[in-house]
């Protein structure tokens, strides 16, 4: 596991708990004595006591050998710094998963596009994991579930094999896109309704946003190829709803901030955590641009973040566009994304499985 903040620690948690042994590899030596001698990462899951079979350490070297499988927990903005100082130890033929939920500003590449660009692998090699998962609750072991993505059937179900257990679930599917768009999305969202909260707004205001938001989500992901199911599925609604309604989220915290009256500034020396959104929303916009992707909420998003919004002014829509338009602003979207939602919640009170396709046979 490379990166012991609060995600890459919890998520070892799972390995674990699922089986594994697992080392974490950590920037900060005394964050992986604490937790090779404690089995505690006290900065990051106050209160959690680790597994035994966790173990930790600050050198790279040692954290990959004999490695089987690499998760990838840091902050997106670093992570190609990292995988350059991690790829002459990379171990062959061992799949990379990122549990990444951001954007990176210079490149408006996903993190697995990073991945496969910097260490020069195989799509096949690659997966991503994405769903309601904040990691507090996941230490904590609330039952959860999640999805874990690759092109290759094969290594999304190693990965998800690996990533069960009592109280986590993983799911499979094949579209890249959608599962990784889908965490990178559901951030900007929660990064509004974090503002609505702050300016002390209710839950009207929230519900439009949420529902809006799925739809930019759901344009935005299927103009880039990903398919309307995944976002309908744990990696977009149910991380949106996880994001969007818990004070756990730093996303959400950041909104609520911005929307208390605090400059972006002095929002980001407040917080101790990632917030992945926060520089998400301009690639985002850059890429929703790009193929005339309309985005109101991001874009209203970006305003406030400028200073050029007032937090109270933000809406489920452009207040400059009067012109009615019909809910769904795209092509057959309507059809297509309320079918989805439809089968969604079917799905939420009935049988199991992620975006149609579960857990692709074999149970993970
Ligand atoms: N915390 C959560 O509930 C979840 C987080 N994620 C994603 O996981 C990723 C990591 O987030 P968290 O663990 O939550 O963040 P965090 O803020 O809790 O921890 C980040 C870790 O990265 C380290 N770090 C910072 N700069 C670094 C650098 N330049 N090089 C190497 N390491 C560096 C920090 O020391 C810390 O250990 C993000 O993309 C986030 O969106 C995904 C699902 C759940
Ligand atoms: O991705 C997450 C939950 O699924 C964590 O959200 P935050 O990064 O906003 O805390």
């Amino acid at each position: 596991m490379f990166g012991a903040g609060s995600w890459g620690t919890a998520f070892a948690k799972v390995l674990a708990d699922g089986g594994a042994e697992v080392t974490i590899w950590a920037r900060r030596p005394e964050i992986a004595r604490e937790i090779r001698e404690t089995h505690r990462n006290t900065q990051y899951l106050r209160g959690i006591n680790l597994p035994r079979t966790i173990t930790a350490t600050s050198s790279l070297r040692d954290s990959l050998r004999g490695a089987e499988q690499l998760y990838l927990a840091v902050p997106s903005q670093t992570l190609r710094d990292n995988l350059n100082a991690l790829k002459p130890m990379l171990p062959a033929g061992i799949p990379v998963v990122s549990l990444m939920k951001g954007i990176e500003k210079a490149s408006n590449a996903r993190m697995s596009e990073v991945i496969a660009d910097v260490l020069e692998l195989d799509e096949e090699r690659i997966a991503v994991a994405s769903g309601p998962n904040l990691a507090l609750e996941i230490a904590k072991e609330q039952p959860t579930a999640a999805v874990v993505s690759s092109v290759s059937l094969e290594t999304a179900q190693a990965v998800a094999m690996a990533a069960t257990n009592r109280y986590f679930r993983s799911f499979v599917n094949t579209d890249v896109v959608g599962t990784e768009f889908g965490g990178v999305l559901k951030n900007l969202i929660a990064v509004a309704i974090g503002i609505v909260d702050g300016v002390g707004y209710g839950e009207n205001t929230k519900a439009s946003i949420i529902t809006r938001g799925l739809v930019e989500m759901t344009d935005f992901a299927v103009a880039h190829g990903g398919h309307p199911d995944t976002l309908s599925g744990l990696a977009g609604l149910g991380d949106l709803i996880a994001t969007c309604q818990s004070p756990l989220s730093r996303n959400n915290t950041a909104g609520r901030l911005l929307g208390q009256g605090y400059a972006l500034h002095e929002v980001v020396r407040q917080m101790d955590q990632t917030a992945e959104g926060l520089a998400s929303v301009a690639p985002i916009l850059s890429l929703a641009r790009a193929r005339g992707v309309a985005m109101p909420i991001v874009e209203q998003v970006h305003q406030v973040l400028a200073g050029t919004l007032k937090p109270q002014d933000i809406a489920p829509h452009l207040t400059t566009d009067e012109t009615p338009t019909g809910e769904r602003t795209t092509d057959d979207h309507e059809a297509r994304t309320g079918s989805a939602l439809r089968r969604a919640l079917k799905r939420a009170f009935g049988v199991g499985g992620d975006g149609g396709r579960g857990p692709g046979g074999a149970r993970p």
